[in-house]
């Protein structure tokens, strides 16, 4: 149950990425303390930041360096790799295109996903069957992603395994056909100085919203975001936003509605949204490590018996819910 808190911990992971594929993981002391650190933040806040985590900070800020200057072309120019339907839902969207509770958001992104091949998962995954779609300037901007998403994945299994032993569960709980096959997504945002958006002039309101209050979808979420404005916030149990400073060099993670699932509620996907009142343009890139497209997620037994023995949710089969918030995303 997220708390009262009044700022986000930060969680130097180094032990469990030195030692994350070492089979006698739990057995370490270092490792173990942090696990307990993991343990807390997921309840009291299901936010916290990481270092140590091994990506070196010259990529976090090449991959917001790129972003930035994709976003600077032309709207013509981005527009080559518009997101459509057809497209599975990859690519460019536009200032208000994405929605949040009916309500179009102010921000402009690239999204991406993991691929799938026609037929791979019969009806449930047609809607999101696609390859992504690159920018072709700046030209290093798909090698650079990909590595990105490459070493993001590796980082976020590491850090499922300190959630599993949090847990009580074994070091592999989401492996396997939970997230063995982790579905990941990726999105490239621009949270523009208001009064610019989309090339025209905008008058700039109070209300303004980067991105509406929502919770992600998957396990585990990795932001990388600018280090120089603050517009990221988390609600805790009182009701405030609570702002994810830029800390330098870390990534900022937070829980997605599937390990609340997973967790019977012990762990929450807590709400977040954007406001960017900052007068510069603001560039974030999410990564989200997600189960198996396929996977039927329930209660583990573990957090189920902690919790007084009874499911509090159904189960819920991860690629239906990420279409099911893909196709409620756009008006089209
Ligand atoms: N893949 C993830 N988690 N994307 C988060 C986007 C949140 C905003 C979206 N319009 C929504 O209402 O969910
Ligand atoms: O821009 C950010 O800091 C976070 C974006 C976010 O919450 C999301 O894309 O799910
Ligand atoms: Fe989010």
């Amino acid at each position: 149950m997220a708390t009262d808190f009044k700022s986000i911990p930060l969680i130097d992971i180094s032990p469990l990425v030195e030692k994350g594929d070492d089979p006698n993981l739990a057995q370490d002391e270092g490792v173990a303390e942090v696990v307990r650190q993991l343990d807390r933040a997921c309840r009291e806040a299901g936010f916290f930041y990481v270092k140590g985590h091994g990506i070196r900070d010259s990529l976090l800020k090449d991959i917001r360096s790129v972003s930035r200057q994709f976003f600077h072309l032309p709207y013509e120019e981005k527009l080559k790799i518009k997101l459509s339907a057809a497209t599975g839902y990859r690519g460019y969207q536009r200032v208000g295109e994405n929605i949040t509770k009916g309500v179009p958001d102010m921000h402009e992104a690239i999204d991406c996903y993991r691929e799938v091949k026609p037929g791979m998962y019969g009806r449930l995954g047609e809607a999101m069957e696609g390859c992504n779609k690159w920018p072709s300037d700046p030209p290093n901007f798909k090698d650079l992603m990909e590595e990105y998403v490459n070493l993001c994945t590796d980082l976020s299994s590491k850090i499922m395994r300190g959630i599993a032993l949090a847990l009580g569960a074994p070091m592999d709980v989401f492996e396997g056909n939970r997230a063995g096959d982790p579905f990941w997504v990726l999105r490239v945002i621009g949270y523009p100085v208001v009064h610019h958006a989309n090339g025209q002039e905008m008058p700039k309101t109070e209300t303004d919203v980067g991105c509406g209050a929502h919770t992600d979808y998957g396990l585990l979420t990795l932001v990388n975001q600018d280090d120089d404005i603050t517009a990221l916030q988390v609600r805790n149990s009182n009701g405030e936003w609570i702002s994810a400073l830029p800390v330098p060099g870390t990534f900022v993670c937070n829980i997605g509605d599937m390990l609340k699932i997973l967790t019977n509620g012990e762990y929450e996907s807590t709400l977040h949204r954007v406001i960017n009142n900052s007068p510069k343009y603001r560039v974030c890139v999410a990564y989200f490590y997600e189960p198996n497209f396929d996977a039927a997620i329930e209660p583990l037994d573990t957090c189920v018996q902690r919790t007084g023995g009874t499911k509090k949710f159904d189960s819920a089969v991860y690629g239906k819910h990420l279409v099911s918030k893909v196709l409620t995303n756009f008006v089209m």
